[in-house]
């Protein structure tokens, strides 16, 4: 028989209920940073430019939002080629579509917070070479 999957949303105590939709929400994190590469990166670079802005005096405000974008559509790219590897597991055009463009969201996203991250680090960073 198949298994009834968690309900947290509709739990009879809405602390517990609440407290689970965290659980299962860090299970999510836990599960893009194990099977996509890409996300480490991200993560890696966004402690990286945190610590730049800290270093630099960059707006930490800013820095935060460019971080925000890229790793919330990283997770939901990483959702939706779960679902389309499961709906889908062998060569489909809609399936490539739907991952195709889900990859170019985090591509654009990833490529205007690049020069975002330019425009607000370069600057510090010369005035410190004394450029
Ligand atoms: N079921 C499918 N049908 C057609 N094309 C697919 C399918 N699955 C994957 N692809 C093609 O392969 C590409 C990479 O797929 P996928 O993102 O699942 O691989 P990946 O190794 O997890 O890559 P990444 O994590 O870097 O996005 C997709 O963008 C798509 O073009």
């Amino acid at each position: 028989m198949a298994r009834v999957p968690p309900r947290p949303g509709t739990h009879p105590d809405p602390v517990k209920g609440v407290a689970e939709s965290f659980r299962y929400a860090g299970e999510g994190l836990r599960y893009a940073w194990k099977n996509q590469r890409n996300f480490r990166i991200e993560v890696t670079l966004a402690f990286a430019a945190l610590g730049g802005a800290v270093w630099l005096e960059v707006p930490l405000i800013p820095v935060l939002m460019l971080i925000l974008v890229v790793l919330t559509l990283e997770l939901v790219n990483t959702a939706l080629e779960a679902v389309v590897d499961l709906v889908q597991p062998t060569y489909h055009p809609v399936a490539k579509a739907a991952k195709d463009t889900a990859a170019a969201a985090v591509l654009v996203a990833s490529a205007i917070s690049a020069v975002v991250g330019l425009i607000l680090f370069v600057p510090p960073i010369l005035a410190r070479l004394g450029v």
